[in-house]
């Protein structure tokens, strides 16, 4: 856990680089610090491993005043990851991955095997990069070995000032699917400086927005792109702040629809009558075990003998309750779907459509304004204004 209380940063020439900050990022948290250029993240992530020292106010990692602590020992407990790396060039990367574990005194062998299985863990085979030296490596794949470095020696805190600043979109957007999929098993206590307001709702689980030495906001990326606190804050996230909540906003069983449900074994004319009762177009086909099959078009069952199964298509657009607005808005385009189904496990829960993403979308949106579920809110269409 990483606190600063009132903590101020005036350099030598009299530049306050931060104000009077108080925040404090629980056990297992990765809070992302954004803003733009000169606004003081830089300054407040190297006064945490005392690269730089605070003027005024005091910093507690898990609940220890830092100042108090030896810098060197206070060091080797926080991983620290920069956007040029800074990896020896003359060490290989297996030898670069030990560095720490080897400083704190481990025996050779177990720092070794320890660096492989990091190595292995950040998506970079140790049998064949491991004796690489740097120059040898892409530029992603450098700044995979400066994570598996920080987190070598297992430490519970980890800093990473742009760490996927260096490379390409393309390369920049795997490196933070990654960095999630690694942060969900390791669960480190993570304070992640970007400039970049994309990667900072991607990545934090809240978001400092950074004016100039102050934190102008401290909230869930929902809440920033939802409900921003001051102008400032509206201008930053931008004006498609709307689109960017796609990716922070999760399907929720209040936002499906339910459309008319056949089985697989089902008797054609009664699948019929089921449509015909509806007005629907289409039914969703599940099998026996209640799972989902596919669908089938009203037309293939007007009239028609047999079985539901002799008709029904297979689906393969569905997504997870939970899983973010976006992923269901690209799932829909990949497959040229009008709707995809959402399951809890194996269970159908419902269908969503265009619209009724569009509404989740705007639901959320009034939710997080007006301090209130998503459920709650009863939207107001155009005709009722
Ligand atoms: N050693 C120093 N002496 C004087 N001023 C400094 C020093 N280091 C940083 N500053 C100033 O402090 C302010 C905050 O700098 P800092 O590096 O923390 O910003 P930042 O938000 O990380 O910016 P960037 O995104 O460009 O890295 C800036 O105005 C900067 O010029």
């Amino acid at each position: 856990m990483i606190r600063f209380e009132h903590v101020t940063k005036r350099y030598a020439d009299g530049t306050t680089a931060v104000d009077d900050l108080s925040f404090e990022v629980a056990e297992g948290e990765l809070v992302t610090l954004v803003g733009p250029s000169g606004c003081g993240k830089t300054t407040t992530m190297k006064m945490v491993n005392r690269l730089i020292e605070p003027t005024s106010g005091r910093i507690a990692v898990d609940g220890e005043d830092i100042a108090e602590a030896d810098p060197v020992a206070l060091r080797r407990r926080i991983g620290y990851v920069i956007q040029q790396v800074g990896l020896f060039p003359h060490k290989t990367v297996l030898e670069n991955t030990s560095t720490v574990p080897h400083l704190l005194g481990w025996q050779r062998k177990k720092g070794r095997e320890r660096a492989a299985e990091l190595l292995d863990l950040v998506g970079l085979d140790p049998s064949v990069y491991g004796d690489r030296y740097p120059d040898q490596l892409s530029g992603g794949q450098r700044q995979r070995v400066g994570v598996a470095r920080a987190l070598a020696a297992d430490p519970p805190v980890l800093l990473m000032d742009e760490p996927f600043g260096a490379v390409d979109p393309v390369v920049r957007e795997h490196l933070q699917t990654e960095f999630l999929r690694l942060q969900s098993q390791v669960r480190k206590t993570v304070l992640f400086v970007t400039h970049d307001i994309e990667e900072a709702v991607r990545l934090g689980d809240r978001i400092a927005v950074y004016g100039s030495g102050r934190i102008e906001q401290f909230d869930t990326p929902a809440t920033v792109l939802g409900a921003p606190a001051t102008p400032y804050v509206a201008d930053f996230v931008g004006a498609d702040r709307g689109l960017k909540r796609l990716s922070v906003t999760p399907i929720e069983p209040g936002d499906l629809e339910q459309p008319p449900v056949v089985h697989l074994d089902d008797p054609l004319p009664k699948a019929a009558a089921r449509l015909a009762s509806d007005g629907a177009r289409w039914a969703v086909v599940l099998d026996d075990a209640e799972r989902l099959h596919g669908w089938i078009p009203a037309d293939a069952a007007d009239g028609a003998e047999g079985l539901v199964r002799d008709h029904a298509r297979r689906m393969e657009a569905w997504l997870p309750v939970g899983a973010p607005l976006k992923q269901a808005f690209s799932t829909m385009l990949q497959h040229d779907a009008g709707w995809i189904a959402v399951l809890d496990e194996d269970r159908f829960l419902g269908v969503l459509t265009p619209a009724r993403l569009h509404e989740a979308l705007r639901r959320s949106i009034d939710a997080d304004a007006g301090g209130i579920a998503r459920g709650d809110v009863r939207l107001q269409t155009v005709a009722d204004a």
